[in-house]
């Protein structure tokens, strides 16, 4: 058996920032990383935008290497399959057992694919997941994506020779993240011009809306812009079909023509040689779960309270595999993106340090408020607080500035007060927007003064 006072499951951004952040916090401790994925994630190149909105690149790098600095830290490559909180023991695939003086669960999630078992239907969550894909894509004439997520998004515009039928629930395109407003603003984006490639390719767009309706694998979670050096090229040409208001009801088997076919709720039959399901995560709680930590009905992850404390003693845990069960700040809500994951995995390293010493430590300020930067169709996209009027129950104003191919601003306001902003284009607008959220300044004397392009609405702020 081996033993040491932290132990931390996972090689993903959460598992590796709390593992970090314990060797920074209690570097005399000794500290174990088990992971089982043989390389782990490490953030680097940290850009910060605002005070709390910030970019960075995440690389693929074996144990040590990443953890050199921290002689405190030993990296396990292996599976954890059972827990015994009573005895804090953990028992490995390999049989190994591990017993932690205080443990932080970060195994991440996994996708939560539409018809699991079928060989044609495929998740994409890691990098084995992606070349998985491109090699797949390389022999398809045609490709079914089911999501209208961050995946399915990406998906769409990085695809190319390939005809697409995007299948999605809503009304309107890449709906986790955008307004109809925006997502009409990005159709035109669907000309897309990759930038490896001075020739713009013109995707070609089909609506059809229904009116009438309304693998496990064990790597972690890709990180930022991990299309950008992967080819996904199909065989045919591109054309994308957007099934709107419709799920996929059945998967059939194949004939001559096609190797498989979905029926959509809207009544039509597509075939095609494979279907994408990016549809969402399950979060990765199995040996924890079965030992008796609490797991939350909305998400599938594991309760965790304001300290990240599971409602097992000792056992905390952080990323995609958590589900923040706490009363959140009024312009915070979790999403699992890999900045929610690092702030978490940071955190989780205090409280574990900090919790049950006599010196009381506060929520981190991450928690305050939401932000995101991530690329959507190839522009910058900036998302503030309750950027979709989450939590508003439809009592806000909107305003809007929009030029078209350049930039969609869109500010929530709720009694003069701005709530969220959704952010498109090189605005410049998020470090006044972060400000004016925080600090919930009333706005109305500046009415849509606000958003003119003539004014310098940051003088006033000065
Ligand atoms: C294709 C794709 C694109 C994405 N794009 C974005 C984006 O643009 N912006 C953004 O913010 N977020 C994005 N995300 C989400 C982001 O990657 C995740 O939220 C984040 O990486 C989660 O980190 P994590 O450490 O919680 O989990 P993971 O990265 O999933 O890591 C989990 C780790 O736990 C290990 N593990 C699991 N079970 C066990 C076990 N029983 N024993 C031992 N080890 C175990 C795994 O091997 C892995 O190392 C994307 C995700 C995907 C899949
Ligand atoms: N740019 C970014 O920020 C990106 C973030 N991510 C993150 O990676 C994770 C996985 O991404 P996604 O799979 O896109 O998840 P997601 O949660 O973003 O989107 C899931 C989508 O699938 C749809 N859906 C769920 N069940 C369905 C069903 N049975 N039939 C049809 N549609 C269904 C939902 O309506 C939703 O549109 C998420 O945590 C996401 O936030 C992924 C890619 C890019």
């Amino acid at each position: 058996m081996v033993e040491a006072t932290f132990v931390v499951i996972g090689g993903g951004i959460a598992g590796v920032s709390c593992a970090e952040g314990i060797a920074f916090l209690a570097p005399e401790e000794p500290v174990i990383l088990i992971s089982a994925s043989p390389t782990v994630k490490k953030v680097t190149n940290v850009r910060n935008l605002t005070k709390m909105l910030s970019r960075f690149d995440v690389e693929e790098q074996p144990g040590r290497k990443v953890f050199e600095s921290c002689p405190n830290v030993t990296v396990v490559h292996d599976t954890v399959t059972h827990l015994d909180h009573e005895n804090n023991n953990l028992t490995l695939s390999s049989g190994a057992v591990v017993k932690y003086g205080k443990l932080c669960v970060c195994t991440g999630a996994r996708p939560k694919l539409i018809a699991p078992d079928n060989p044609h239907v495929l998740g994409i969550r890691d990098t084995d997941s992606v070349v998985e894909f491109q090699r797949r894509l390389s022999s398809s004439r045609r490709v079914v994506v089911v999501g209208n997520g961050g995946i399915a998004t990406e998906l769409v515009h990085e695809t190319s020779n390939v005809q697409i039928v995007w299948v999605i629930k809503d009304k309107h395109i890449s709906a986790t993240f955008v307004d109809p407003g925006a997502a009409e603003f990005f159709q035109e984006k669907l000309i897309k011009k990759k930038d490896d490639d001075d020739s713009p390719v013109v995707k070609r767009m089909k609506f059809s809306v229904d009116r009438g309706a309304t693998s496990v694998s064990s790597g972690a979670a890709l990180g930022p812009d991990w299309h950008a050096n992967v080819r996904l090229s199909g065989l045919s040409t591109d054309d994308v079909t957007v099934e709107k208001c419709c799920e996929v009801s059945h998967v059939h088997e194949g004939d001559d023509e096609w190797p498989v076919y979905v029926e959509l709720t809207n009544g039509k039959r597509v075939g095609c040689d494979l279907i994408v399901s990016a549809t969402g995560v399950q979060p990765n709680v199995e040996p924890f779960g079965a030992a008796g930590a609490r797991i939350a009905d909305v998400d599938g992850g594991l309760i965790v309270d304001w300290a990240m404390r599971t409602t097992l003693p000792n056992i905390y845990a952080a990323g995609d595999v958590c589900s923040a069960d706490w009363q959140k700040a009024p312009h915070w809500f979790q999403m699992r993106l890999w900045t929610q994951a690092r702030h978490m995995g940071t955190y989780a390293a205090k409280a574990m340090v900090y919790d049950n010493q006599s010196e009381p430590f506060l929520q981190d300020f991450a928690f305050e408020l939401f932000t995101h930067v991530t690329k959507l169709f190839g522009m910058k996209v900036v998302l503030l607080g309750l950027f979709n009027g989450q939590t508003l129950n439809d009592e806000y104003e909107i305003l809007l500035r929009m030029t078209r191919g350049q930039e969609y601003v869109k500010l929530i306001l709720k009694n003069g007060r701005l709530q969220g902003a959704v952010l498109i284009g090189d605005t410049d607008l998020e470090e006044m927007c972060e400000n004016l959220i925080l600090n919930q300044l009333d706005l109305t004397p500046f009415g849509e003064d606000l958003l003119n392009p003539d004014i310098d609405i940051e003088d006033y702020f000065d």
